[in-house]
């Protein structure tokens, strides 16, 4: 569940009245997402004929400072034909609103569903959107440092704590504590760079059949290796959900469609095994985090850090080197 705040019908229709939307007909609470509370947001149109949209109240890990980055790439991709959704600017022009210490804004309304058990033709349509993305930002003048980088992996290692890890699971504090300084020592700096998604798990890709409808959730995307972010969607689409089962035909089709838009160079191909590492050790160390600080009556479901452990040694298991190899 992630409706953090409640906003009553006076508040939320006077909102909705600084866009040029139309009246407020309705607001849904969407369960759904961990960082911010969403609503499904109906309104009477521009024309009377109805329209809807997505208002999200930022709450958890994301600045203030930030939102003009992540909101206008949105229409910036959008408006280079990505199946991305553009942001409503207000009566005045501005992106995003202020109510009360908390911003909001409004999002365009996309059609679609998640998947949970995707095709290899879905792997291959998202692989396919996520080179899209990377071309159609590379004239984005915006930049923005990533926040969730190696530095940050040893900070909240660090807040963990070796016991709070081996609270988790006591394989898993050995693990951290191998693997992260090869990471931090190891991570390449001189690839392709450009603007990254860095979090586009299934839950943040709508699709209708075989089509990706929509690439949502973009509060972490962040200038960084553009193979990085490969990496990531290879992480989060390749495994089941406890990260045990990897999934080869899923992996093929995903890396297929890329590079099907956008060729890998042969640095990038090589450096994906440690890429991946890193992509692994990244969530595991969130939800180690957040598994550790979130109060067990919190509205929130908290993720299995575990499931990113299991990546982990997938990733840095010598039978596995094959896995990125395919050209
Ligand atoms: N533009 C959109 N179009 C349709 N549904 C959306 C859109 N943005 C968000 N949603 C819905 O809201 C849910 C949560 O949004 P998300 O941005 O992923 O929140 P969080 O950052 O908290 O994870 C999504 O899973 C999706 O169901
Ligand atoms: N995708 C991350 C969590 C980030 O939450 P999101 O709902 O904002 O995508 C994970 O699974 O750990």
């Amino acid at each position: 569940m992630a409706v953090y705040t409640h906003l009553g019908a006076e508040t939320l229709a006077s909102l909705i009245a600084e866009f040029d939307v139309g009246e407020l007909i309705s607001a849904k609470g969407i369960a759904e997402g961990i960082s911010n509370s969403n609503w499904l947001i109906d309104t009477t149109g521009r024309d009377g004929a109805g329209a809807r949209f997505i208002l999200t109240m930022y709450e958890y890990r994301i600045e203030l400072e930030d939102l003009p980055f992540f909101l206008s790439l949105l229409d910036h991709l959008a408006a280079k034909g990505c199946p991305v959704p553009r942001t409503i600017h207000d009566r005045s022009g501005q992106l995003y609103r202020k109510l009360g210490d908390k911003a909001v804004a409004l999002i365009e309304f996309l059609p679609g569903v998640s998947v949970s058990e995707p095709t290899p033709g879905q792997a291959c349509a998202v692989g396919q959107a996520l080179a899209q993305l990377h071309l159609a930002a590379a004239d984005f003048p915006q930049a923005r440092a990533n926040g969730m980088g190696p530095a940050e992996w040893l900070r909240l290692a660090d807040a963990c704590g070796a016991a709070g890890l081996a609270s988790i699971d006591a394989g898993f504090a050995a693990q951290v504590a191998q693997e992260l300084p090869q990471l931090v020592a190891q991570w390449p700096a001189d690839l392709p760079r450009g603007v990254i998604h860095a979090d586009l798990f299934p839950d943040n890709v709508l699709m209708l059949g075989d089509t990706v409808s929509g690439l949502i959730d973009f509060y972490f995307a962040c200038t960084d290796l553009l193979a990085y972010d490969v990496a990531v969607t290879h992480a989060a689409w390749c495994f089941d959900g406890t990260g045990r089962d990897f999934d080869p035909a899923i992996s093929s089709a995903l890396l297929a469609g890329y590079e099907s838009v956008r060729p890998l160079t042969p640095a990038e191909r090589a450096a994906l095994p440690l890429l991946a590492r890193g992509a692994a050790m990244r969530f595991a160390m969130t939800r180690a985090w957040d598994w550790m600080n979130t109060p067990a009556d919190a509205l929130v479901m908290r993720k299995d850090p575990l499931a990113y452990a299991r990546r982990l040694a997938f990733y840095g298991d010598p039978a596995n080197a094959g896995v990125f190899e395919q050209g």
